[in-house]
């Protein structure tokens, strides 16, 4: 997602950030459909110190959407280990507000990201690697229940690719190519489930290729290996990329979570496996009062008012 070019959004979610947590983002106005109410700055307040590497606020009409934007430019948001912490953290901090039913995460003008931080990595010995469990916290991004959209910007390297492929409903930019996965130029094979979620998600030829080559794909070629489910003009991505995320938010939010967790299961299980998850979490279903309220509303046509119980 490169918006800085395209999409006025950008200054203003900067403003936001800005104005919520950080000291370094120069003010501007505020994206379409963001939202500056206080209480996304209390929560990133209470979350803890403020961030480094990312802006982080809500946005959407109602609050709804949690968005984070990679926020290190000098390094084409190379996802170094402070990066990541801080992911991690603005993760946990929107997968416990009860305000949020979608997060966005996005990058910056020229790039989503470059991929993990070869400078950091350079030095690092085995013992350093294993006995750290190097990467292990990245996962977080596929483990949050709340639904994640990755809107693309630019450059996404290596990692962005897992990392894009874990959030469930990617959307890219329609502009310019960016290089995906693989890393074999520089590291012995990549390490953070680029071999393994890339490939499930687009197949194994075109895996192989990526990542045995490290040559880039576009948007279209993206979109066409079912890699991310929409490409937009770029003065469009993040609007669009909220918007989606509203709409997710104003459904329930604890059925959309064990619909998540479903349609998760036909990626990450066996096909039995996964028809055995679909059909506990559909009758689970009947157990929230959201399921009755939501057939209940139909019948009586009228707009359904969940109360994500
Ligand atoms: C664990 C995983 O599975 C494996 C990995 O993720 S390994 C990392 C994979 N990532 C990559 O291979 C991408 C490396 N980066 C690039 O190829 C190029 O930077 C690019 C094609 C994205 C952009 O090129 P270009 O526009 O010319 O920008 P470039 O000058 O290279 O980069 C700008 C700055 O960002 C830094 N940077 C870019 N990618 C970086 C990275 N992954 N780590 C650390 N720094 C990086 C550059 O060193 C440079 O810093 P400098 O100004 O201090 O020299």
């Amino acid at each position: 997602m490169s918006l800085a070019r395209a999409c006025a959004c950008t200054h203003g979610l900067t403003h936001m950030w800005h104005s919520l947590v950080c000291s370094r983002a120069p003010p501007a106005r505020p994206p379409a459909g963001s939202r500056s109410a206080p209480r996304g700055a209390r929560g990133q307040r209470r979350a803890g110190p403020p961030f480094q590497f990312l802006q982080v606020q809500k946005a959407g009409s109602k609050g709804s959407v949690g968005l984070i934007r990679l926020q290190r430019p000098q390094a084409l948001n190379a996802l170094c280990e402070g990066l990541m912490a801080e992911l991690r953290r603005a993760l946990d901090a929107f997968e416990a507000d009860a305000q949020v039913g979608a997060i966005v995460i996005t990058g910056s003008d020229k790039a989503f990201a470059a991929g993990a931080d070869i400078k950091e990595m350079q030095g690092k010995s085995f013992q350093q690697c294993y006995g750290g469990a190097f990467l292990a916290g990245w996962d977080r991004v596929a483990t949050v229940r709340k639904p994640t959209i990755a809107a693309v910007n630019g450059y996404a390297v290596s990692v962005p690719v897992s990392l894009r492929a874990l959030c469930r409903v990617p959307h890219a930019r329609g502009r310019d190519s960016w290089r995906s996965p693989p890393a074999v130029p520089i590291t012995p094979s990549p390490g953070a489930g680029g071999t393994q979620r890339l490939t499930r998600a687009v197949g194994k030829s075109l895996a192989m290729e990526m990542v045995l080559t490290g040559e880039r794909i576009s948007a279209a070629e993206a979109k066409a290996a079912g890699l991310v489910s929409k490409v937009f003009p770029v003065d469009k991505l993040l609007d669009a990329a909220i918007s989606c995320a509203e709409k997710i938010a104003s459904n329930s939010k604890l059925v959309v979570a064990m619909a998540k967790e479903s349609v998760n299961a036909a990626f990450e299980t066996t096909l039995a496996e996964g028809n055995r998850t679909e059909k506990r979490l559909f009758y689970a279903t009947f157990a929230t009062d959201d399921r009755k309220e939501g057939m209940t509303a139909f019948v009586e046509k009228r707009k359904a008012n969940f109360t994500d119980s």
